[in-house]
């Protein structure tokens, strides 16, 4: 019994007449591929002298093209050495959400943001943020082609006013930026959406199907040679949008989003670090995103939107939006997809879609993932504070190579 550990698989040596109501079941979880630790629950206190521990076998390591997060949010100022840090050790290369207060609203604030990212990073770490703007209503076209001159700005942002955290500098209305997105088009800039309106009579959890209805649709009309990343999916109707539109068009998903539904915000008890934005919505929306994800459509790729707020700002009477998910973005996923039987589909959706969408090389060396439970801390540091990592305290059963 002593020696049973966590992240090998055990199988029985000898079948003898009192295991034989535990073995059928094993092998069934086997087949399975179910995380060890949860066999290991099952079968407690019946198995030790007849069963033997194996080296781990091929499906318990995944090796895969480095991967790149085309959605994250780094904060700034002291919390760049934690998020940095998190960031790089998975993903070559990350989009870099424009939030800060103030927005990074040109190419001169691109460029001193990512100074001090790049300062931020680890020894050694060859990191690459891809900055984005953030388009407000005074964006001028001439901004835009000062960004992609730049070759730093991969991207800009629309965040509608008052959808989001910082986001009130953001765009009152959509026409307001009609010149900046043909310039966008011209020069082969990228769109990158927080799809949802911002109308106070709009229920919280039908706004991403009202922006798609009255703002996405008339973009992807208007301007069909613009790129649009419609970021951080969370219902069936934006699955359904982009799969329907052009190739023009992608989407980033969540590991969050593709985990949780609102119950798991919700019931039992309200749960502030599941509380993110676009919020997350009933089970048949995280199905549908389940299937696109893992669906081998190139459309849609990865992007994690680890958004971290200080521990205080989220357990609070009024919470900030956001889940910290950078410190195990590539577990997590991991996660999902084998939930659906479909791990052979992460690296296409992790490591090719999302470079081939932006137009950029794929990266060439390799991260591995071994199958092993590691327990969650409590929470992380974040300059001054301390962040609460999605899962704290609870069990992930892949954990990334050292070193890799
Ligand atoms: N996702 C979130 O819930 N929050 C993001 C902003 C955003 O992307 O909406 C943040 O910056 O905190």
């Amino acid at each position: 019994m002593n020696d049973i550990q966590p992240g090998y698989r055990y199988l029985p040596l000898k079948l003898e007449p009192a295991a034989a109501h535990v073995a059928p079941s094993l092998d069934h979880l086997f087949r399975r591929n179910v995380p060890p630790a949860a066999i290991f629950f099952r079968v407690s206190g019946s198995i030790p002298a007849r069963f033997t521990r194996l080296e781990p076998c091929m499906s318990d390591r995944l090796t895969l093209l480095r991967p790149d997060d085309w959605h994250i949010h780094l904060r700034d100022g002291a919390a760049l050495p934690h998020t940095v840090a998190d960031a790089a050790r998975q993903f070559a290369r990350a989009i870099i959400m424009p939030n800060l207060v103030p927005p990074v609203r040109n190419a001169a604030e691109a460029d001193s943001y990512r100074q001090r990212i790049l300062a931020a990073r680890p020894a050694g770490s060859a990191f690459e943020p891809l900055m984005v703007l953030y388009l407000t209503d005074g964006t001028q076209p001439e901004d835009v082609r000062t960004a992609k001159a730049s070759g730093y700005v991969f991207a800009a942002k629309l965040y509608p006013a008052g959808a989001t955290t910082n986001s009130a500098s953001g765009v009152t209305r959509i026409d307001n930026i009609f010149a900046v997105l043909e310039t966008m088009a011209e020069v082969g800039l990228p769109l990158l959406v927080h799809g949802e309106v911002t109308r106070s009579e709009i229920d919280i959890f039908d706004r991403e199907k009202y922006f798609i209805d009255e703002q996405l649709s008339r973009v992807t009309e208007r301007f069909p040679s613009l790129k649009v990343v419609f970021e951080h999916i969370t219902t069936r109707d934006a699955v359904q949008f982009v799969e329907a539109a052009s190739s023009n068009v992608g989407a980033t998903i969540t590991a969050h989003h593709l985990l949780y539904n609102r119950n798991h915000m919700l019931v039992g008890g309200i749960r502030p670090h599941f509380f993110c934005l676009p919020i997350l919505k009933r089970n048949v929306h995280q199905e549908a995103l389940l299937d696109a994800a893992t669906s081998g459509n190139p459309k849609f790729f990865l992007g994690t939107d680890s958004a971290p707020h200080a521990q205080h700002a989220k357990e609070n009477a009024c919470g900030c939006a956001g889940c910290y998910t950078a410190f195990a973005a590539i577990e997590l996923y991991a996660e999902a997809f084998e939930q659906r039987g479909a791990l052979n589909r992460l690296e296409a959706f992790a490591s090719h879609f999302g470079a081939d969408f932006y137009g950029l090389p794929r990266n060439t060396d390799t991260i591995t993932l071994i199958r092993e439970s590691w327990s969650v801390p409590a929470n992380l540091p974040f300059g001054e504070h301390n962040v609460v990592p999605l899962r704290a305290g609870e069990t992930l059963h892949w954990r990334l190579e050292a070193g890799a």
